[in-house]
């Protein structure tokens, strides 16, 4: 078993990476409301409230299709309608999406309840669990509502992944791949191994090296005021993607795609050429291919990009392997990126 340490926060708290941890969850708060996605295999299900005996579960829909303020409310009022007190606890299990909610619905119920993750998905895991952001979507963006909100602990269970379907899993790799783009190459070649896989040799350990990338960023950076915006590093054409289709394509492969928009964006600006690198992660990741959007079918979703500040949209650029810079971009370069970008896909056969 594998323990990193975050702080940040008000209080520090481990992420601790192993087989066998779900049956073990332990909290100290005598009620608990465990949320999870209804498409979460019964037997994590089962496992989970076993081990935290919760006086309500809560299912919410699969994907991103939880992250509404619709079901958000749905949620806080489930937790209402069994008078979860104050002195109570909201554990997430499941996928980003699934945590990502049951974050936001523990900093607002009661204006903030004790929160715990157990992550059952490779991105869960090296990302979305760890760090204390939490929100949901609106029609006009990706995560556009939230808070910082840290948990107590997070489980990642690695057992969990041999249920992922394979295309989930290599979703995931794609957060793995960003640290290792912007923090730890020697992760970029491992994720890229055949080894990486849910029964593969070393599993644990790179899961915990890609956690501790994070882990060491929001330590020193919790609120995004500085070098935690690295870690959005292809997530401003991501999350436009992700948005103007309607999370047809999931997070994973919306930041493949946008980490080789990036790579393009910062070898356009005079940096380092890393775009091999991007592309091998997409041919390795085998994403569903993109719809041919236009520029300017994305620009309102970027513009709303939360990096943005009143001078305009700001990307996270790569001028070198692992030294990212935050910079704006003038819009020729992007234009004539994305066209290139587009062009880059088709070669791939990842244009529909
Ligand atoms: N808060 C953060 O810092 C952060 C970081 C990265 C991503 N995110 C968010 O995370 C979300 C993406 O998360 P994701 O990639 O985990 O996708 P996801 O949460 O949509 O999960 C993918 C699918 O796998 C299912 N699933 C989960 N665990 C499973 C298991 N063990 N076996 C079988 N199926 C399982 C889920 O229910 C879902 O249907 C996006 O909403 C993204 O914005 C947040
Ligand atoms: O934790 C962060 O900070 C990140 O940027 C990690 C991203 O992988 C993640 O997708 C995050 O939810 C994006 O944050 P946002 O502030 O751009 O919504
Ligand atoms: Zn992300």
């Amino acid at each position: 078993m594998r323990r990193i340490e975050v702080g940040g926060g008000a209080a520090p708290y481990a992420v601790e990476v192993g087989p066998g941890l779900l049956g073990g969850l332990r909290v100290p708060e005598r009620q608990v409301a465990l949320i999870h996605p209804e498409d979460l295999p019964a037997v994590w299900v089962a496992q989970a409230q076993a081990s935290l005996n919760p006086v309500v579960t809560v299912s919410v829909p699969a994907r991103d299709e939880c992250k509404t303020l619709e079901v958000y409310a749905g949620v806080l009022s489930a937790l209402a309608a069994v008078n979860l007190p104050r002195d109570g606890a909201v554990v997430g299990v499941g996928g980003g999406a699934a945590t990502d909610l049951a974050g936001f619905v523990a900093a607002s119920y009661l204006r903030g309840v004790a929160y715990y993750s157990a992550p059952t998905t490779l991105l869960g895991m090296v990302d979305a669990a760890v760090g204390g952001k939490t929100g949901v979507n609106l029609p006009e963006g990706k995560n556009l509502v939230g808070a910082f909100w840290p948990p107590r602990a997070v489980w990642c269970d690695v057992a969990t992944l041999g249920t992922l379907p394979p295309a989930v899993f290599r979703e995931g790799a794609a957060e793995a791949f960003k640290h290792g783009l912007i923090s730890d190459p020697g992760l970029m070649a491992r994720v890229l191994s055949p080894d990486f896989r849910p029964d593969g040799p070393g599993l644990e350990d790179t899961v915990a090296d890609a956690i501790a990338v994070k882990a060491g960023v929001v330590t020193r950076d919790l609120f995004e005021r500085g070098e935690r915006a690295f870690l959005n590093f292809g997530h401003t054409l991501a999350h436009a993607l992700e948005a103007v289709t309607h999370h047809a394509v999931p997070h994973g492969e919306a930041v493949g795609y946008g980490m080789h928009y990036a790579a393009r964006l910062s070898r356009a600006l005079g940096g380092e050429d890393l775009t091999g690198h991007t592309r091998a992660f997409l041919e390795w990741q085998r994403p569903s291919p993109l719809p041919a959007l236009e520029f300017g079918d994305l620009a309102p979703f970027m513009a709303r990009d939360k990096k943005a500040d009143s001078d305009g949209v700001r990307f996270v650029l790569l001028p070198a392997l692992a030294a990212p810079e935050l910079a704006r971009v003038p819009e020729t370069v992007l234009r004539a990126e994305y066209l290139g970008f587009q062009a880059d896909l088709g070669a791939l056969g990842l244009l529909r």
